[in-house]
């Protein structure tokens, strides 16, 4: 992400996420490989996610990231890849609402309460500042108002 950021991809080799239906379970397995030569980084991110019945107590999205010894190929670290996620997808939508978001934007509202509704609310809450916060009452984030 910080390559991206400073748009140099000319060492970066990262194809497009390969994706697998599961569709019995309406769910799919997502496979996201990228090698860093610069950095000596070569890993590959392995995540499924489902849409779960309501009511289900099954996780909806489940990662793992596995790092590799870019000359030796053997694995050095395999990694919590839902705390990643978690953090990951958060940081990019607070630079694209860093982007594109009207100069005086003073409210925020998180839909949903999971991993995501948290980490977006840590991460917008760490980068901008809003007046107003709203979201769902189990979130349960300090400043947080709800509408019942
Ligand atoms: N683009 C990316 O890189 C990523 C995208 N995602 C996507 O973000 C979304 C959230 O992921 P995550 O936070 O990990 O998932 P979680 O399972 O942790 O949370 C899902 C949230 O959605 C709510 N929800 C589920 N179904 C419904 C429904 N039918 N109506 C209203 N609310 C519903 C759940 O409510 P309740 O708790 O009441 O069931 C819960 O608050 C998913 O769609 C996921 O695929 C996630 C990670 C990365
Ligand atoms: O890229 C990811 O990570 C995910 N993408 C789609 C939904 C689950 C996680």
């Amino acid at each position: 992400m910080g390559k991206f950021s400073k748009r140099d991809s000319s060492e970066i080799i990262q194809p497009v996420r390969s994706v697998v239906p599961i569709q019995p379970y309406n769910g799919f397995l997502g496979v996201m490989p990228s090698y860093v030569a610069a950095d000596g980084i070569l890993c590959t991110k392995m995540v499924t996610f489902y849409q779960r019945a309501e009511g289900s107590s099954l996780p909806s999205t489940q990662a793992t990231v596995l790092l590799f010894h870019p000359e030796r190929g053997h694995i050095t670290a395999i990694m919590d890849g839902e705390a990643i996620t978690a953090k990951r997808t958060a940081a990019v939508s607070a630079i694209s609402a860093k982007l594109l978001m009207p100069a005086l934007s003073e409210v925020l509202c998180i839909l949903g309460s999971g991993q995501q509704a948290k980490s977006h609310y840590d991460v917008f809450t760490n980068v901008f500042k809003f007046k107003e916060e709203w979201g769902s009452k189990t979130l349960s984030q300090p400043n947080l108002c709800w509408r019942s």
